[in-house]
C-alpha cells in the first residue's frame, strides 16, 4: 500500500473498556422504569447500539426524539457516576496511537455513544489531541450498524473509504466498518472472536498491532 491510510476508531470497548459500566448503568435504569432486562440480554440488545435503538429494544416501544434524549441522557448519568472514577484507555492504546501519530497516520473517532460521553471520555482519559476527527451519534442520521458514521469520517479526514481501517469490539459497529467499504480489525473486549471472525482481523489486545501488520490488511 503506497498510499496513505487512516484508522478510524469506535470508543465504547475500542478506547476504554466501558461495556462492564454500560452493562450496569442499564440494569439499574432498568429497574428504575420496572422494565425487565436480563444481564445476559444487554451485550445483544445494547453494545454497539445507539441509545434510541436501545430504548426501543429495551423498552419494546418508540420513543419521541424528545424522550430518547433525555431517557439517554439519565441513562448516561448513571454510566458516567459508575465509570467515572476508574476510567483508564485500554492497555497499549496511548502507545499504539502514538506509533500512528508518529507515522502520520490521520485518526478519527466515530461512535454511536452521544456528545455527552465523548466529552467526558475525552477529557478523563485527555487523548483528544490525538484525533483529527470525533463525531459522535447527534451528527449521523443513521447510527451503526448504518455505514454513514464511517463514511462521513472518512470524507472529513480526506481519504478514501477504501484506505480506512475500522477498529471495532461490537457486531453493529463492525457491520458498518465493513458495508463501509473498510478494512476491520475487531478487538474482544465486548464479544468473542467467534462473533467477531468475519472482520479482517480480530485481535485479544493492541500489542498484536504494528504498522506492519496494518498495512498487510491492504494486501
Ligand atoms: O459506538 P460505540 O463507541 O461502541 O458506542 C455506542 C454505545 O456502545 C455501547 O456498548 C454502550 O452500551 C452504549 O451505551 C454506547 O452508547
Amino acid at each position: 500500500m503506497k498510499e496513505k491510510f487512516a484508522v478510524i476508531f469506535d470508543m465504547d470497548g475500542v478506547i476504554i473498556d466501558s461495556n462492564p459500566y454500560h452493562k450496569e448503568a442499564w440494569l439499574q435504569f432498568a429497574e428504575k422504569y420496572n422494565v425487565e432486562l436480563k444481564e445476559e440480554e444487554v451485550p445483544e440488545k445494547i453494545f454497539g447500539k445507539t441509545n434510541t435503538t436501545a430504548l426501543r429494544d429495551v423498552f419494546q416501544k418508540e420513543f419521541s426524539p424528545e424522550e430518547n434524549f433525555k431517557m439517554g441522557e439519565e441513562k448516561e448519568a448513571i454510566y458516567r457516576e459508575l465509570h467515572g472514577k476508574e476510567m483508564v484507555p485500554i492497555t497499549g492504546f496511548r502507545e499504539f496511537i502514538q506509533m500512528l501519530k508518529d507515522n502520520g497516520i490521520p485518526m478519527a473517532v466515530a461512535t454511536n455513544a452521544p456528545v455527552s460521553n465523548v466529552d467526558f471520555i475525552m477529557e478523563k482519559t485527555g487523548l483528544r489531541h490525538y484525533f483529527d476527527v470525533v463525531i459522535d451519534a447527534s451528527s449521523v442520521k443513521h447510527g451503526k450498524p448504518d455505514p454513514e458514521i464511517y463514511l462521513k469520517s472518512a470524507e472529513k479526514l480526506g481519504v478514501p473509504s477504501q484506505h480506512c481501517i475500522v477498529m471495532e469490539d461490537s457486531v453493529p459497529g463492525a457491520e458498518a466498518g465493513i458495508r463501509a467499504g473498510m478494512k476491520v480489525v475487531a478487538i474482544t473486549t465486548s464479544h468473542s472472536k467467534e462473533e467477531l471472525n468475519h472482520t479482517d482481523l480480530v485481535i485479544d489486545g493492541y500489542e498484536e498491532l504494528s504498522m506492519e501488520k496494518l498495512i498487510s490488511l491492504f494486501d
